[in-house]
């Protein structure tokens, strides 16, 4: 498809030219405003399976221009939902360098460090996720939010490779590990709602679940994210820096957002 970036003539502004879900309904990410939350009891603590993969297997990670990309096997899925959601690939959004936070979802309006997103497809229903991608029950995305704070093991179990992938295109085998600990420890607290991918072609084909409780990166981390990777290929004179790499709160045109959580 067309080429799109975060700012600049192909940011997000101008993404529905080529790409008219994006100037559509369901768009994510929303900013979790108190008016807009309902309390839902009956959401289930989230169930994940299959996430403690065995160390001598091999993910592939890979600099798509647009994030830092792990694929992950099919057989880790959410076992919560209505249907198996089974996962395809994690990835990051992030600020930059100098510290500025670079979360998609918001919280009255406080934007986190960082926000990474475990992206499923249901398998009940759909062979791949690239079937799955625009069918309205097509996809779960696990949403992370991300503080500078603790240094974080789980995170560097891929963030130690990253020199490797500094270039579009360029992907390196790195050992799997327990996909389970870059979640957060409680999985019962969490946001609700039905919304779209967060770049184009933005189709509104994602159930959202994002983690009230934030886990967290130390700053090195955090600065080693914001400033290894090129959104441009090897071959480029110009390299161009990947960070700043979230889309802005969308309108939440009367949409829901269910809570598990009280206070
Ligand atoms: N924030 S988000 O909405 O979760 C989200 C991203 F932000 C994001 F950058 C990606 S991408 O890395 O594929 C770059 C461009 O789509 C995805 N990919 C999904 C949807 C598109 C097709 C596809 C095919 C295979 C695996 C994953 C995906 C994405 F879902
Ligand atoms: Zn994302």
């Amino acid at each position: 498809g067309a080429k799109w970036t975060y700012t600049g003539p192909d940011g997000e502004h101008h993404w529905a030219k080529h790409y008219p879900f994006c100037g559509g309904a369901f768009q994510s990410p929303i900013d979790f405003q108190t008016p807009l939350l309902r309390y839902e009891p009956n959401l289930p603590p989230v169930e994940v399976r299959n996430y403690n993969l065995s160390l001598n297997e091999q993910l592939t990670l890979s600099n798509n221009g647009h994030s830092v990309q792990l694929s992950l096997p099919s057989r880790m899925f959410i076992s919560s939902l209505p249907h198996r959601y089974s996962a395809a690939q994690l990835h990051l959004h992030w600020g930059s360098p100098s510290l500025l936070p670079g979360s998609e979802h918001t919280v009255n309006g406080k934007q986190f460090a960082a926000e990474m997103h475990i992206v499923h497809f249901n398998s009940d229903k759909y062979p791949n996720v690239s079937m799955a991608v625009d069918k309205s029950d097509g996809l779960a995305v696990l949403g992370v939010l991300v503080e500078v704070g603790e240094f974080n093991p789980a995170i560097d179990r891929f963030l130690k490779y990253i020199n490797g992938i500094k270039y579009k295109d360029q992907r390196i085998q790195v050992p799997a590990f327990n996909i389970r600990d870059l979640l957060p420890a409680i999985l019962d607290q969490y946001y609700r709602y039905d919304g779209s991918l967060t770049t184009p072609p933005c189709y509104p084909s994602v159930l959202w679940t994002v983690f009230r409780n934030p886990v967290t990166f130390s700053i090195q981390q955090f600065q080693a994210l914001a400033s290894a990777m090129y959104s441009s290929s090897v071959q480029e004179s110009a390299p161009v820096p990947l960070n700043g790499n979230y889309r802005k709160p969308q309108l939440a045109d009367n949409r829901v957002v269910l809570v598990s959580f009280q206070d």
